[in-house]
Parts: C-alpha cells; sequence; structure tokens
C-alpha cells in the first residue's frame, strides 16, 4: 500500500495509455508500480543512478509487473542529470521523485554528527535537484508534464529549488493543482503558504507546446 503522499505524486502526473513516461529517480520502485496501475504506456523507463539501488529496483519490477507489462519497461542505471542530454523532448510524463534529505530520518535520529552532516548535505542536494530537474525538462516533449517531489519539509528542497527552476526556464509553466488537491483533501490538510502548483512536498509543471 502506497502512504497518502506517494499516490498523490503518482496522480498529479495523470498518466495517460500509450504514453512514454520516465521515472528519473526509481529506487526501490513504489512509485513505478504505481504508475503502471494507472494506465498502460507506450514505453515506461525507469531509472536509478545508484547500482545497488538499481538492482532493488530490478527485483520490484521482476517480482510486481506481470510479464505481459515487462516488454514496456526499461530499467537504468544512468545519472539522471545525463538524460535531458540523453533523450532530449522524449518524454510525455515525467516524475522526479528526488534524492533529499528525507524527514523521517531526521526524526528517528538523535545523533548530533548524523545531523550535522545532513545540514552540509542540503545544500549539495539542492543543487543536484536543480540539476534532476534541467534535466527532466530537457527530456520533456513539448506540452509534456513533469511532477517534481521530495520526502522533506525543507525548503531549501522544495519552493527554493522550484522557485530557482521557474525563474531560469521560461519553457515550462507551473500547473494549478487546486483541483486535484481538494479532491483529496479530506485524507490530509494542505499547507496554506503553498502555491497554486504546489502541494508541500510536490509541484507541477507543463512544457510550452
Ligand atoms: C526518494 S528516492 C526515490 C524513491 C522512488 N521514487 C520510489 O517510489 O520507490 C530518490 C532516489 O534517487 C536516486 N538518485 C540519487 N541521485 C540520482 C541521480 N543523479 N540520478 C538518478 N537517481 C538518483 C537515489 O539513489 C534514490 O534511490
Amino acid at each position: 500500500m502506497l502512504v497518502w503522499k506517494n499516490r498523490v505524486k503518482v496522480l498529479a502526473l495523470d498518466i495517460k495509455d500509450g504514453e512514454e513516461v520516465l521515472d528519473m529517480c526509481a529506487a526501490p520502485g513504489g512509485k513505478s508500480i504505481a504508475m503502471l496501475q494507472c494506465a498502460y504506456p507506450g514505453h515506461f523507463h525507469c531509472n536509478e543512478y545508484d547500482i545497488l539501488r538499481s538492482r532493488w529496483l530490478k527485483q520490484t519490477v521482476e517480482s510486481f509487473i506481470p510479464e505481459s507489462l515487462l516488454n514496456i519497461i526499461t530499467v537504468s542505471e544512468l545519472d539522471g542529470r545525463q538524460i535531458g542530454e540523453l533523450h532530449p523532448e522524449s518524454y510525455d510524463k515525467i516524475l522526479v521523485d528526488a534524492p533529499c534529505s528525507n524527514d523521517r530520518n531526521w526524526l528517528f535520529s538523535s545523533d548530533v554528527q548524523q545531523a550535522r552532516l545532513r545540514l552540509i548535505q542540503r545544500k549539495v542536494l539542492s543543487a543536484v535537484q536543480i540539476q534532476l530537474l534541467r534535466s527532466a525538462i530537457k527530456a520533456l516533449r513539448p506540452g509534456g508534464t513533469l511532477v517534481y517531489s521530495t520526502c522533506t519539509l525543507s525548503k531549501a528542497e522544495n519552493s527554493d529549488v522550484t522557485t530557482q527552476i521557474l525563474n531560469s526556464c521560461s519553457n515550462i509553466l507551473p500547473v494549478d493543482i487546486r483541483e486535484m488537491a481538494s479532491a483529496i483533501s479530506h485524507e490530509f490538510a494542505l499547507a496554506s503558504s503553498a502555491q497554486q502548483y504546489e502541494l508541500l512536498l510536490l509541484s507541477k509543471y507543463k512544457l510550452k507546446g
């Protein structure tokens, strides 16, 4: 079972049958499986940079996807930051479920050293998140849709990242997700500070086309 925040990320993509779909940071694969439950894409590319996690992703795909669907799935081990150059204007839908400082780990750790390390990581992570997003924008077809999501409440990794992207990429438009958010608002409360294109941990964009 996917928790609500994961379901929302997948629903926001609104995948349709026949579309070319990329899950850029896919391991261990929970959202890849959920996406394949939503529609029958023409091609589904799931990618994971970390070799060990990529093996985990392959196991997830092999365990949960029926054989009849395996021929539409490609699993790769690319650095997501290169996919835009390697596959420009190739996908209708892209999920960038970015590596992040993951607040769940903070909550259960009282290790001061770890906490210091995490604060340093946060700065590096936002740079990586921006690079992943720029790559995803290159990989989107005109008119395609991109969802950026994290598992952290860190502003530096959420709205700071998306603001920087919106300010520097003139070819993308934020998508109003208030309607989708209101349909699921009985399950959770939305942050009052969020913009119309973002929930707390998720933002949605469309490539002009
Ligand atoms: C939040 S997790 C993804 C969770 C996954 N979407 C799921 O639902 O199971 C982020 C993933 O991004 C991977 N990652 C980190 N840097 C990456 C990069 N440069 N390119 C692609 N994936 C990367 C991490 O190894 C990690 O597995």
